[in-house]
């Protein structure tokens, strides 16, 4: 099993490239399906959810290949059904979106109960209640999810929640759809948008995304299409963060300044200077930083998947930081690795407060998640001594060339076995 070791106490220092966002990649490549074609999808990041999903796309029937590791061109026209079992979709949420897509094309699908993050329960009422609202009849049974209609009728569907995966299914089953479908209460991140800009250049009518009102326009079928993936914002913030708790000097590069205005605003109020240059943001520690609050929230709210590395940021600020999470109510789970680093945080419920110590020591610790991970490496790089880290192949379920873009700035950080 592979670890990460961190020697700590290193101010990172250069420029880092922002890789494509693994949440639009991971709805982007299933929504291929749809085609019934060849799509080419750029600026992939080369991360484990996106190898899952193009191996899952080549045991369906389409023809894959993968340049440079960020370029897919996939054919999909050798697809004639989707059914995807526990092995092939343990590790991710995203094997979700094949629901969506290939009911929206072949009006059928089987695909196993969602895996990803254990953050929380993450029920999916709200995608089931969408595909029934187009008329589909869902079933769950044995853990595997059957979705199927004679044909799909466009409907007003009212989210009871503000989901990105519902909002992002139902664009997809609804795309092909006869008539036109409303979700009211969408969710408006950064990746709606992609994967709604991903639909229409197929030849999908959406219009709306990035508002809370998305009107899908059904038309009969889609073709093939080129498209670039937008810069990920969590793993931009994620440098951002690190840039701040080491107390270096980053330009993170590559990114949509708009998507980061939370966590901007949030390090700018901690005393950190971040300044826009063109489509980079470099961040900068020139004074002792203080200790903020932080409620997570949907976008344009502080985004939940910061919170973790967030958190060990907060860990060494001067001061005390209040951290309420409203999304997942299982996600503080890597507070007790952070205690054993030196922390001093106490978690009641949705809430984490953090009293700000000088310095974090260096430890063994495991990440129990993705973001959880990339908590234990920003921890890692302020720690005095090293730091173990066990149970890496969370992180790179969402981090490209994590070693390498952070030696190149600094950081003493290498794998072991
Ligand atoms: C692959 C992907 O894009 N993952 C992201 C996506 O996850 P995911 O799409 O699973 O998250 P959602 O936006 O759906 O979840 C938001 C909230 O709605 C609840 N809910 C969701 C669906 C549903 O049918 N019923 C329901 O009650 C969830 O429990 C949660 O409390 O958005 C999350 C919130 O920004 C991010 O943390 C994840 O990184
Ligand atoms: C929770 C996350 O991912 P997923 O929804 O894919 O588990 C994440 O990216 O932080």
């Amino acid at each position: 099993m592979e670890k990460l070791i961190i020697e700590g106490g290193r101010k990172l220092q250069g420029e880092v490239e922002i890789s494509g966002f693994k949440n639009a990649a991971v709805a982007i490549i299933p929504a291929a399906v749809l085609a019934g074609d060849v799509c080419v999808i750029d600026n992939l990041p080369n991360i484990s959810d996106v190898v899952i999903l193009s191996t899952i796309l080549k045991d369906l029937g389409a023809e894959v290949s993968i340049q440079d590791t960020k370029t897919l061109s996939v054919d999909t026209r050798g697809i004639k059904e989707c059914f995807i079992d526990y092995e092939a979709a343990k590790d991710l949420r995203a094997s979700y979106y094949f629901l969506g897509a290939a009911l929206g094309r072949f009006k059928k699908a089987r695909v196993v109960y969602p895996g990803g993050c254990c953050i929380g329960t993450r029920p999916i009422d709200q995608h089931i209640k969408g595909f029934e609202a187009l008329g589909a009849k869902v079933d769950i049974e044995h853990g595997i999810i059957s979705v199927e209609a004679e044909k799909l009728i466009g409907a007003e569907i009212f989210l009871d929640v503000v989901s990105v995966g519902a909002t992002i299914n139902i664009m997809l089953a609804a795309t092909m759809a006869e008539g036109i479908t409303t979700i009211e209460n969408a969710a408006k991140e950064p990746h709606i948008v992609d994967v709604a800009n991903f639909l229409n250049c197929m030849g999908a009518k959406v219009r709306g995304a990035g508002t809370d009102t998305i009107k899908i326009e059904g038309v009969k079928e889609l073709k093939g299409c080129h498209h670039s993936v937008i810069p990920d914002q969590i793993e931009a913030g994620t440098y951002m963060i690190a840039a701040a708790a080491t107390g270096g000097d980053v330009v993170v590069k590559n990114v949509i300044p708009k998507h980061l205005e939370a966590i901007t605003a949030k390090l700018k109020e901690m005393g950190v200077s971040v300044k826009e240059e063109g489509d980079s943001l470099r961040v900068k520690v020139t004074k002792p930083l203080k200790n903020i609050n932080i409620k997570t929230l949907v976008y344009p709210g502080f985004p939940t998947d910061l919170q973790q590395p967030m958190s060990s940021l907060l860990s060494i600020a001067k001061g005390t930081g209040v951290i309420t999470e409203t999304i997942f109510e299982g996600r503080f789970k890597h507070v007790d690795e952070l205690k054993r680093m030196g922390a001093n945080i106490k978690v009641e419920g949705r809430v984490a407060v953090i009293q700000g110590v000088k310095s974090l020591m260096g430890a063994k610790v495991s990440a129990s998640d993705l973001r959880a991970g990339a908590a234990l490496v920003v921890a890692g790089l302020i720690a005095e001594g090293e730091t173990e880290i066990e149970n890496v192949h969370y992180i790179h379920r969402g981090y490209d060339h994590l070693y390498e873009k952070l030696t190149a700035l600094g950081a003493h950080i290498r794998k072991a076995f």
